[in-house]
């Protein structure tokens, strides 16, 4: 278990003897909701379930020994900018996976963005708080391709987010750099990347001048396959610094890192932790990131 309190309230997990499906063969990147249809689903529709694992809770305590024997390392990768490897329990990653893939699917869920020039971004999206539009590169109450309103930040996240900030200043040497400052997250922008999924270098600057002026972080969860992520000082690929971004994996990026040029150069298929998997259905190959905000 993880050593910070769980914002969630669990229920114990599915019984050990799960009915799982075979795996399904579907083209993730082409299962999207071409505007107007219905929202993208980030788990398998459980179709075909007739194969019944006995090994389940075989896999239940192998990962929970897993989860205990982590080394919950905790990097600084630059000033202001900071790893906290497996932070998030796979309890939580399950319940979250949960949580938004019932937002998901609802109004204001996962679609298809596009740029402006119409090129098609490589991932699935949906925003809470607040809606980012790719082609303005602003901030609106609606989403503009279908004027649904974003669904709101769940507290449970917000609890995560303040705790996740908290627990990088406690590593972070009061003496070499200012403690990164706490935000009251308004946005959260979820991306979900299948098979080819990917995210250019590019850095977050469409939140209020005065929140990235005082430095407040973006607070990025991690759930699912592994990314190898891209950071720098440009936007340039050859000078990147890479980092895999394993599930469970907390990344903050603020103060003197705010604007730090960062990106998903691929994602790692089926290295998701199976316990997740099992329970959520969560498709694969499959990434979830939420990256907290404050306008
Ligand atoms: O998926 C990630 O790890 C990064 C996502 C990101 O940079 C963004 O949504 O702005
Ligand atoms: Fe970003």
């Amino acid at each position: 278990m993880n050593d910070h309190a769980s914002p969630f309230n669990h229920r114990p997990l599915a019984p050990s003897h799960l009915q799982i499906s075979p795996p399904v063969v579907v083209d993730e990147d082409k299962q999207s909701n071409d505007k107007g249809s219905k929202p993208f689903d980030i788990c398998t529709p459980k179709l075909n379930r007739c194969v019944v694992l006995k090994a389940s809770l075989f896999v239940k305590n192998r990962e929970k020994r897993k989860e205990m024997t982590q080394t919950k390392e905790r990097t600084v990768l630059r000033p202001g900018m900071v790893l906290l490897k497996g932070y998030i329990s796979i309890r939580d990653q399950i319940k979250i996976v949960k949580v938004i893939r019932e937002l998901g699917l609802g109004d204001g869920g996962f679609y298809q963005p596009s740029y402006d020039e119409g090129a098609e971004l490589q991932l699935k999206m949906m925003c809470l708080g607040k809606n980012w539009d790719p082609q303005t590169s602003r901030y609106l109450d609606q989403r503009p391709c279908d004027g649904s309103s974003p669904p709101e930040i769940p507290s449970e996240f917000v609890d995560l987010v303040n705790s996740a900030v908290h627990e990088s200043n406690s590593i972070t040497k009061p003496s070499n750099s200012k403690p990164i400052p706490s935000i009251s997250p308004d946005i959260c922008i979820v991306n979900f990347y299948a098979k080819n999924g990917k995210l250019g270098l590019h850095q977050d600057k469409d939140e209020s001048e005065e929140s990235i002026r005082k430095g407040l972080p973006v607070v990025s969860f991690s759930i699912g396959d592994s990314a190898e992520f891209l950071y720098g000082d440009e936007s340039n690929v050859a000078k990147a610094k890479k980092v895999v971004l394993e599930s469970g994996d907390v990344l903050i990026f603020g103060g003197k890192s705010r604007k730090v040029f960062h990106g998903v150069a691929s994602i790692d298929p089926n290295s998701a932790p199976s316990l997740l998997v099992e329970e959520t259905d969560l498709r694969r190959p499959g990434r979830l990131n939420l990256t907290f905000r404050q306008y």
